[in-house]
């Protein structure tokens, strides 16, 4: 298979803490300026205290790497996959320097997350140019392009509804056909979500996103068990300081609110995680279900696409669909839902940093 010009693909992901010593120096990286409470701080500590000091995050990526290796093998692509992290090891920075070392010249990036606004993507963007001019070949060691938005990629949505549907089967029988799908995302505060998105678009990209995504996989368990499940978007993990407003409403209190008004039971879908983040095994899986149970809600969560090997195809896909792109040559490209599929590079003010909106990032137009 041509891969011209890469001649590298990088995993570009989030990081975690893999022991109880690296839990605060991890917190520290990801919240460095970005104003977070001691006291919310400390509260997450305890998140991954309780699961040992070690995120799930970062063997989840192992195990994503070995299955996407063995698919590009199998399909006769043959291209070095690196991995880098933006607030653990192992570091972005290390990792560009090891690919300049090994002769790198152009480079395709898959991250794990899928969907736009500053925090999911802008801010890889940023990491991504911050490791490439520390590199010893500064400014430009190698080129870098991005792999185009992959949340509504049918390698995506499809794992999602499957997942569904086999959580929907796990419910007791007698109150599979009325669960409500509750489908979950990580909350981003408002004025991100107002200006995620090209500026041309009028914001508001992420949320859009989910429920264009929300849509398509409750069609797919439509049309598979015949019952027209209802189903919303609620949100996870909300920080920073109170004054703020974040994406409501809560996961928690929004079951509390369904189990008022007579709901009995829920599937919970993770759609803004791409594997079981610490978000899903605590956020949902520790404290959500726990709310179902106080309130006697039957739930299920349902599984994240993780390693499923129709999600590591995306990858191939994406890769070949650009290389193609690069290479000056028509492409088709898969995408579900009403959006279509995403420019390759980001618009100009795509995403914006709100704080300090001259960092530098690469993967954009230029004007
Ligand atoms: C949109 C989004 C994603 C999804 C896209 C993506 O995947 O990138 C995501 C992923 C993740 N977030 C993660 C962890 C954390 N996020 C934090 C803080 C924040 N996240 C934000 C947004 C997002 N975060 C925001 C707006 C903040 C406030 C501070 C700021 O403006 O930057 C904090 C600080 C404590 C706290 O405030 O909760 C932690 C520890 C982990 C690792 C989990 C693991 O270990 O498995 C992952 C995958
Ligand atoms: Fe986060």
């Amino acid at each position: 298979m041509d891969v011209r010009p890469y001649d590298a693909l990088l995993l570009v992901s989030f990081g975690g803490p893999e022991k109880p010593e690296d839990v605060v120096p991890f917190l520290e990286n990801v919240t460095r300026g970005r104003g977070i409470s001691r006291e919310r701080l400390e509260e997450v500590g305890q998140h991954y205290f309780l699961f040992g000091g070690r995120s799930p995050i970062n063997d989840q990526n192992r195990s994503f790497l070995d299955a996407l290796r063995a698919d590009l093998t199998e399909h006769g692509v043959d291209i070095p996959v690196y991995w880098g992290n933006r607030n653990w090891a192992p570091y972005l920075a290390d990792t560009v320097a090891q690919m300049e070392a090994d002769g790198v010249t152009r480079a395709a990036v898959f991250t794990t997350s899928a969907y736009s606004s500053y925090s999911s993507c802008r801010q890889y963007r940023e990491n991504l140019y911050d490791a490439v001019s520390a590199a010893p070949g500064a400014p430009e060691p190698f080129v870098v392009d991005k792999l185009r938005h992959y949340y509504n990629h049918p390698g995506f949505t499809e794992p999602v509804a499957d997942a569904v549907l086999a959580a929907l089967h796990d419910l007791p029988e007698d109150v599979r056909a009325e669960a409500r799908l509750v489908f979950v995302t990580h909350s981003i505060p408002t004025a991100m979500n107002d200006s995620s998105g090209p500026p041309s678009a009028g914001g508001g990209a992420y949320r859009a996103q989910h429920l264009d995504v929300a849509a398509v996989v409750a069609e797919r368990v439509a049309a598979e068990t015949g019952v027209q499940h209802e189903h919303e978007l609620v949100f996870c993990s909300r920080s920073g300081s109170p004054q703020v407003p974040w994406l409501e409403p809560d996961v928690n209190d929004r079951l509390e609110e369904l189990a008022a008004a007579g709901t009995r039971a829920v599937v919970l879908v993770p759609v803004g995680f791409v594997s079981d983040h610490m978000e899903v095994v605590y956020d949902l899986d520790t404290e959500a279900l726990a709310t179902c149970e106080r309130l006697g809600l039957a739930a299920r969560r349902a599984a994240t696409p993780g390693d499923d090997a129709r999600f590591v195809a995306t990858v191939r896909d994406l890769l070949l669909e650009r290389a193609a792109v690069e290479r000056g040559e028509e492409v088709a490209r898969a995408a579900v839902g009403s959006i279509g599929p995403l420019w390759d590079r980001c618009p100009v003010g795509c995403c914006p940093n709100l704080r300090d909106g001259s960092r530098p990032a690469l993967c954009g137009e230029v004007s």
